[in-house]
C-alpha cells in the first residue's frame, strides 16, 4: 500500500529539492528536514507498551516502542533520510546496503552489506528517496528478508508509478511511504517531473 505524506512544509520542502538551482549544502540540509516528517508519518504506527512513569506528583500511565527499529539506508542517496529516524529513535540500529543501477540495464549491482541480526525482530525501514523502476528497493528488501525480516516499510522522497508497481507486484507486504508521485519514468528509466540524480545532488557529485 502506497502512502502519499500530505503536509505544507513537506511540498515546500520537496520543491527545494526538486529546484536544479539548489546548491548541494541546501539540498542536503533539506532533506534531513524531510526526513524527519517522512520520519514521523513511517513512525506512526508503531506498537507501544505501557510502563509506570513518576511524573513530580504522582505516578502515572507511560509508554515504550514495543519493537526494536532498525534504518536500512540503501547507499549512497539512502544516508540522505537516516536522520528524522535517529532523530526520532535514538537507538535504531542502522543496517547498510550498498547497490547501485547499471547504467545500461538500469538494473542494482550489489557491492557492499552490513545488516544487524536484529532485523529478525524489528520493524525495519528501507530508505531511499528515489523509487524508480523499483529494481534496488526490490532487491534491497529481498536482501533483508533472506536475512530474516518481516516486519518491513519502504520510504522514499519521490517514487514513479513504475516502480510502486514493481514493489507492490514483488513485495505485497511492504507498506511504502512517500513525499511524492511523480508522473513517469523517462527512457534513462529516470523519475520525471523528479529531482535529477538524488546522490550527486547530496553529496555533490556532479
Ligand atoms: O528504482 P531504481 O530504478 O532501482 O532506481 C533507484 C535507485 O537509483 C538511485 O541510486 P544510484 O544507483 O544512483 O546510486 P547512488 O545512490 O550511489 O547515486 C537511487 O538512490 C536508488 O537507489
Ligand atoms: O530519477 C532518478 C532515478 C533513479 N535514481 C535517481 O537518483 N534519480
Ligand atoms: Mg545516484
Amino acid at each position: 500500500m502506497l502512502t502519499v505524506v500530505d503536509h505544507p512544509l513537506l511540498k515546500r520542502a520537496l520543491t527545494t529539492l526538486r529546484d536544479a538551482a539548489t546548491p548541494y549544502g541546501e539540498f542536503r540540509r533539506t532533506l534531513s528536514d524531510v526526513s524527519s516528517i517522512l520520519a514521523y508519518e513511517a513512525l506512526r504506527d508503531l506498537p507501544v507498551t505501557t510502563c509506570p512513569v513518576q511524573t513530580p506528583l504522582e505516578e502515572t500511565e507511560g509508554y515504550l516502542l514495543a519493537r526494536e527499529v532498525v534504518v536500512v539506508p540503501v547507499l549512497r542517496a539512502g544516508l540522505g533520510l537516516v536522520d528524522g529516524f535517529v532523530r526520532y529513535v535514538p537507538e535504531a540500529r542502522v543496517g547498510h546496503l550498498g547497490m547501485y543501477r547499471d547504467e545500461q540495464s538500469h538494473e542494482p549491482v550489489d557491492y557492499y552489506s552490513n545488516v544487524p541480526p536484529q532485523v529478525r525482530d524489528a520493524r525495519v525501514f528501507v530508505v531511499d528517496p528515489m523509487l524508480a523502476t523499483g529494481g534496488s528497493a526490490a532487491g534491497a528488501i529481498n536482501h533483508l528478508k533472506r536475512r530474516g525480516a518481516k516486519d518491513l516499510v519502504f520510504v522514499c522522497l519521490v517514487a514513479a508509478p513504475e516502480g510502486v508497481a514493481r514493489l507492490e507486484d514483488y513485495h505485497p507486504d511492504v507498506p511504502i511511504v512517500a513525499a511524492a508521485l511523480d508522473r513517469q519514468l523517462d527512457e534513462n528509466a529516470f523519475i520525471r517531473p523528479g529531482l535529477g540524480d538524488a546522490g550527486d545532488r547530496i553529496f555533490g557529485t556532479t
